[in-house]
């Protein structure tokens, strides 16, 4: 029987690294009955963080997605007579910068999310970049501020900084009961009463008590600002509220909540202690409260390749099967697995679908579903649901799965392009060909990672988000792969850019008995407009001047010409290029003509469209001890940063800057100096920008093979 969507959570844990996400999704694993002990994170045993590195270096670098349920709701702890389980698909998202990519694939498939804080260190740099990219993908959420039992935990001051930093209106539908190691429980706003959760059985138990005395008056305030919120988002509720505040029901509160937080007017925060065992299960409970199922999220539009109409799925295994599928991952045990979400119809085990990219069909022999590192063979799968999928030839991130009779495209998912590289070669001959295998492997399932082969040097380059990015990277290749590797320094990604606009004509011209080669084209080469990526090519050729046949080769012949800059063989990430005339030789023309017309052509035109080097500015924020600050403002200018904004947080400064990345390797060393270890910092890819001429000389120098 299909299942009713009504009670599905597809729901994604997000936050700054440190704030507990782990330890979070394993209390919902106990808690829900999928682990049956807990097992404490960072010390080998942990079930979510099963990648090797995973456990060694403390933070989750994947995110895996596990199934579990849940029954809501619960009277005292026991089902009401209308308890449903609720299917909760839970994808545990990583907090390090450099996998913001996961996070943004994760946010594309799923409903809501669970927002984590630690109750200490309130919005951090990661929040907020989560936070951002959340609100991109209009993606609803709830706020559990995690670490109550620390010292200086204050829920109500996380409260402010979201509504204040993250611009988003929080209020709080719960006050801890108890500070730090004294936090016992909540005071539930809503029902206005007091839950206690007992120390033994890891919290499993709990009493429900009367609010605390010294705490009356504080929860009729934080109560009567809910209810306000609450109604001021519902107009028949406000009605009510002006008439009779006392008469508005629980249910009431609880309905109109839900379509705030749908509507991502409100954001509910709750609190708790994940490692001491306390607000999780509140947490859950209000997650099947608030958070949307897939019915309340809008059709899922796309493109018929067939028609290049636009077409809608609605979530409803009646409807052709539509998936997208979000991530690749190699299981130790089960081999490659394409996890993904399905929209709409249904997928059998043993059954096809077309791959819209590929136009190829593909069997899928088994569908599992994941409980962190144990899978579950599943029959079918239905809209709303993710799974993970088996028996693929080539399948990649983004890619669309369809009922072969009702293709579709989904909107395919954009990623950031690599911004550091660095060069890897084998340690012994022999593994030449195996670290080939192994990295195309890997470049398959991290959509940010690239290989390629530096045209100069022969070397084999490997790129991606950051350092750490590539630190693992080369450790899976030992690991998994089995490949010692020796690698070279850090280098950036540079890129290149059109900056103006310029015409040219290029002649191609080759005699050498027999059969010559000839193409003439005449061209206009310009930036690409705001936003464009790639070449975009136009063809105003009247009268056959260039017969049809050569035209792709030409534009095949721009596209080519792009990959290898002009000035020093970066890559040029998108231009325009207009054909207004040329001509050709009866005899002599041919597709490859043309097509070298085009690449030598972008060469000579290049230099009067004035290409420049563009070069990766990073989004960094210090935080530091106020008398170092002038010390890190002072180095940041000589990095050529630029300093945006200076402000405070939890009792000391924060500098936020952008920087080149060019001038960031070792900095983390310069800032331990600078403030005697107590500045911490993060950084993160914002854009690319022209770099200074100085700069840019040294970076052709240098792609050139001479010493800058
Ligand atoms: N005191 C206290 N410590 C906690 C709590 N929750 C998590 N921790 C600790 O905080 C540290 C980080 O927790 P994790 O659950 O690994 O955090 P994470 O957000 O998954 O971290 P990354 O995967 O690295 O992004 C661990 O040492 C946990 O034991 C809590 O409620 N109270």
């Amino acid at each position: 029987m299909a299942r009713d969507l009504k009670y599905t959570r597809n729901i994604g844990i997000a936050a700054h690294i440190d704030a507990g996400k782990t330890t979070t999704t394993e209390r919902i694993l106990f808690y829900t009955g999928v682990n049956h002990k807990i097992g404490e994170t960072h010390e080998g045993s942990s079930t979510m963080d099963w990648m090797e590195q995973e456990a060694e270096r403390g933070i989750t670098i994947t995110s895996a997605a596990t199934t579990c349920d849940w029954t809501f709701p619960k009277e005292n702890g026991v089902p009401t007579e209308d308890a449903k389980d609720y299917h909760f698909n839970i994808i545990d998202t990583p907090g390090h910068v450099d996998f913001t990519v996961e996070v943004n694939r994760s946010l594309r498939v799923l409903d809501g999310l669970v927002f984590l804080f630690s109750a200490v260190d309130g919005v951090e740099p990661q929040s907020e970049t989560n936070w951002r990219l959340a609100d991109n993908y209009k993606v609803p959420r709830i706020g559990f501020v995690n670490k109550m039992d620390r010292q200086g935990a204050n829920f109500l001051e996380v409260n402010n900084q979201v509504k204040e930093m993250l611009g988003s209106n929080a209020v709080p539908i719960v006050l801890p009961i108890g500070d730090e190691a004294d936090f016992k429980g909540v005071v539930d706003l809503v029902k206005n009463r007091a839950i206690i959760w007992h120390d033994d059985n890891f919290g499993s138990t709990f009493d429900v008590v009367e609010i605390p005395e010294d705490m009356k008056e504080e929860v009729r305030n934080y109560r009567a600002l809910l209810i306000e919120e609450v109604a001021s988002y519902d107009e028949n509720l406000l009605e009510k509220f002006m008439e009779d505040e006392e008469s508005i029901t629980e249910d009431e509160v609880h309905a109109a909540l839900r379509a705030a937080v749908m509507d991502m007017a409100i954001i509910p925060m709750v609190c708790g202690s994940s490692f001491k065992n306390k607000g999780v299960q509140f947490l859950l409970d209000a997650v099947c409260r608030y958070l949307p199922s897939p019915l309340d999220r809008d059709n899922i539009k796309g493109i018929n390749p067939n028609t290049e109409k636009e077409e809608t799925r609605k979530p409803d295994v009646n409807e052709p099967f539509a998936a997208l599928a979000f991530k690749i991952a190699t299981d130790p045990f089960v081999g490659r697995l394409a996890f993904f979400r399905a929209y709409s119809g249904r997928l059998d085990a043993g059954s096809y679908i077309l791959n819209n990219r590929s136009g190829k069909k593909e069997r899928i022999s088994r569908i599992y579903q994941m409980h962190a590192n144990k899978q579950n063979a599943i029959d079918f799968i239905e809209a709303g649901d993710i799974g993970a999928a088996v028996g693929f030839k080539d399948i990649k991130t983004g890619d669309t799965m369809s009922d072969e009779k009702h293709p579709i495209v989904l909107e395919s998912m954009n990623f950031p392009d690599p911004v550091i590289g660095i060069a890897v070669e084998p340690k012994t001959k022999a593994d030449v060909d195996k670290l080939g295998m192994a990295l195309s492997k890997l470049a398959e399932e991290d959509p940010t990672f690239t290989v390629r082969t530096d045209e100069a040097s022969g070397q084999t380059i490997i790129s991606g988000m950051g350092e750490l990015h590539l630190d693992i990277i080369v450790d899976r290749l030992r690991r998994e792969f089995k490949v010692e590797v020796n690698q070279g320094q850090p280098q950036v990604e540079y890129k290149e850019a059109i900056t103006k606009k310029a015409e040219h004509r290029e002649v191609y011209k080759k005699q050498s008995g027999g059969r010559g080669k000839f193409a003439d084209i005449v061209f206009t080469l310009e930036p690409a407009e705001e936003g464009k990526v790639g070449l975009e090519f136009v063809s105003e050729i009247k009268g056959g001047n260039v017969p049809k046949e050569f035209i792709p080769s030409i534009e095949k012949g721009f596209k080519m010409a792009m990959q290898n800059g002009p000035l020093a063989g970066y890559e040029v990430d998108a231009m325009k290029v207009t054909l207004t005339d040329g001509s050709y030789h009866d005899v002599d023309s041919d597709q490859l003509s043309f097509e070298l017309a085009a690449k030598l052509g972008f060469k000579a035109a290049a230099k009067a469209a004035k290409a420049v080097i563009m070069e990766p500015i990073m989004k960094l924020e210090v935080i530091t001890p106020e008398e170092n600050m002038g010390d890190i403002v002072g180095d940041l200018n000589r990095r050529r940063g630029q300093v945006s904004d200076m402000g405070d947080r939890a009792g000391a400064k924060t500098v936020k800057a952008t920087v080149p990345l060019s001038e960031m390797f070792g900095y983390v060393t310069t800032l331990r100096t600078l403030s005697s270890g107590r500045a911490t910092s993060t950084m993160e890819f914002s854009h690319y920008a022209e770099t200074p001429s100085n700069i840019s000389e040294e970076v052709i120098k240098a792609a050139k093979g001479v010493e800058a």
